[in-house]
């Protein structure tokens, strides 16, 4: 019927053709991202005259000031480049694309990229960097490293981030040119474990150290000035007696110098205990102040009349008593945000964002650092902060060859399907292992420590419940438990403190209670067993754990680099174990695995 009644059309045959001949000509409908997503958009060209757009249109050629004639026209019958692709021979001649290898974690590509001809750049320009030394640092900081923060090792170098971080924070070797009074804005990226918390705190303490100095001097000029006026305008009465001193609190007292965000209060005593350890010899103030801490503590910390010069506080804690004294902020020259990734993504963003604007009128220097970059976080900076200087290390996003991934898959024999029993079985494995193989020092050698990561809160308690029942020493570690207890659990797996054994507290309300020899026949002397998501553990330095057991795989390729890099921290070996089950991404797994063997970045 539709034929007929097309037939009988004089023009039908002649339209058919016409959009037949269009649709040819139309490029191919298929939507295609954009390769230049990372590129900035040029707003001038080099003469400093604005881009003019081009006018692609029924007008488009008008008004044409050259030629614009193609010095080699094409062959008319030259195939398009899908088309040279697509065919056999095509795809003989056209250049060889260099592969990743990755093609389950291309489907939820996460991370931002580095070109590897930008990581070998950054390896050149380092290999000549090798000794703190060389960084710029004043003397008193350089002499604390050794005695304070790394005291006991013989030869200290600095690390990769260390060695880029510090010099350009401290402008040893000159500052780009920039509008002045205009904040510095830096981005720190290097891989966990790479010991990126000195490699921002040096700079800062230095900062400060010169700033209190300038300072002191200007104040020391002021008072010769006051005194020489007061002798000129001298009473006449010789026996007037001078007013008493004022005891005035000290002007920083309530207003530190730097602020340093963490996203938890674990994160707050790392932190503030390293600054705490450089004050000794440096002298300064450094509070750290975090839900862990009762209101008089904080208050006393933050308003000593002392004085105070760095705080190290979570978003949430420090961004209320803001709201409270705004004048809390009003002197800071330095805002470091660490763990960047996590204090600049939604459920943090507002109260970041909110100290950071309250700070800005005083700052000086932005520092944010993070061993993982998301896409998103990638562009969220380029619009936030396009001056943002990014230091990235060579290694970013790849996961250290001397951390070894080994595989356990949950449904073959004898486990069945049984999750918790392969991961009771693989601890039990752990435990045999000779000792040599554990990173901690001597006396600690024959305790082993691992961590179980899961990927949700409830599941915490009832996988650490099934570890007891199978004579293994596990605590489950969520938000739920105490902060002060959180900090002790975590205190033995960072090997500061090794006798509070939080093993011989009472257990959290609702988990079971290791009891060795009574909970069941055979029991794990050797072994202690936190499990936990990985928001605890974010930064935590557990330079103790070699033995990492991945419970679920994780969501996402930023999720794998944090898990395990709790282990193999700072040239140590470690070892993760994944369980792989029913409904697990297997191919994710083998590409982690063998993007880590070949010490690839991670996508
Ligand atoms: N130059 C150095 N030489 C030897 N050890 C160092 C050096 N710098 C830092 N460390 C040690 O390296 C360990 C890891 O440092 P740090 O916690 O700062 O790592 P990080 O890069 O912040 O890790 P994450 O991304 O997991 O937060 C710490 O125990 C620290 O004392």
């Amino acid at each position: 019927m539709i034929r007929a009644s097309s037939q009988a059309c004089p023009f039908s045959s002649w339209t058919q053709a016409r959009s037949v001949a269009l649709l040819q000509k139309r490029k191919p409908s298929r939507m295609e991202l954009s390769h230049r997503v990372a590129q900035s958009t040029p707003k001038q060209t080099s003469s400093g005259k604005p881009v003019k757009r081009k006018t692609n249109g029924p007008f488009g050629a008008l008004n044409q000031t050259s030629a614009n004639i193609r010095p080699n026209q094409e062959p008319y019958n030259k195939r398009s480049q899908p088309e040279v692709k697509r065919s056999t021979r095509g795809r003989e001649s056209a250049p060889k694309k260099q592969r990743d290898g990755y093609h389950a974690l291309k489907m939820q590509r996460a991370l931002g990229s580095v070109s590897y001809g930008h990581r070998t750049a950054i390896k050149r320009t380092l290999a000549g960097i090798d000794s703190f030394g060389l960084l710029g640092l004043s003397k008193s900081v350089q002499d604390s490293i050794t005695s304070q923060a790394l005291p006991g090792l013989k030869e200290i170098t600095p690390t990769a981030v260390q060695r880029l971080a510090i010099p350009a924070i401290l402008g040893t070797y000159g500052r780009p040119r920039q509008k002045s009074g205009q904040m510095e804005q830096f981005l720190l990226a290097a891989e966990t474990g790479s010991g990126k918390t000195m490699a921002y705190l040096l700079p800062v303490i230095d900062a400060i150290k010169r700033a209190e100095a300038v300072e002191a001097e200007e104040e020391a000029q002021e008072k010769g000035r006051e005194q020489a006026e007061r002798e000129k305008n001298a009473p006449a009465n010789m026996y007037e007696l001078p007013s008493p001193p004022v005891d005035a609190p000290h002007p920083s007292t309530g207003r530190p110098r730097a602020v340093i965000l963490v996203p938890t209060a674990e994160l707050v005593a790392q932190v503030g205990s390293l600054a705490k350890a450089f004050s000794h010899t440096v002298k300064f103030k450094a509070s750290p102040i975090s839900a862990a801490y009762s209101p008089t503590v904080i208050r006393n910390r933050l308003f000593s009349p002392s004085g105070i010069d760095i705080v190290i506080s979570t978003p949430h804690l420090l961004a209320s008593i803001a709201e409270s004294d705004p004048n809390v902020l009003s002197r800071v020259s330095h805002l470091v945000v660490d763990e960047a990734d996590s204090l600049l993504d939604r459920s943090f963003s507002p109260l970041t964002s909110e100290i950071l604007d309250k700070a800005t009128p005083s700052l000086k220097q932005l520092i944010l650092c993070s061993a993982t970059i998301p896409k998103s976080l990638d562009s969220f900076l380029r619009n936030r902060f396009p001056d943002l200087r990014r230091l990235v290390t060579p290694n970013l996003h790849a996961i250290p060859r001397r951390v070894q991934l080994g595989v356990v898959d949950a449904d073959k024999e004898p486990y069945r399907g049984n999750k918790n029993l392969a991961c009771a079985e693989t601890i039990w494995n752990i435990s045999k292992l000779p000792d040599e193989y554990e990173n901690f020092e001597a006396e600690h050698a024959s305790m082993k420590r691992v961590i179980v990561f899961v990927n949700e809160r409830e599941k915490t308690v009832e996988v650490a419940d099934y570890l007891v029942t199978k004579g293994i020493d596990a605590v489950a570690l969520n938000r739920d438990a105490e902060k002060e207890r959180h900090t002790k659990l975590l205190a033995e797996f960072k090997g500061a403190q090794p006798n509070i054994s939080p093993y011989n507290e009472p257990p959290a309300p609702g988990t079971a209670t290791f009891t060795p020899g009574v909970m069941g026949k055979r029991r794990l002397a050797n072994v202690k067993v936190l499990v936990m998501t990985d928001l605890g553990s974010r930064g935590i330095d557990t330079t103790a754990v070699k033995h990492v057991i991945l419970y679920d795989v994780p969501h996402t390729t930023i999720d794998f680099i944090h898990r395990l890099g709790r282990t193999g921290r700072m040239g140590r070996r470690g070892r993760g174990v994944v369980l792989v089950g029913k409904g697990d991404r297997r191919d994710v797994v083998k590409e982690v695995r063998e993007g880590m063997f070949k010490g690839q970045a991670l996508i």
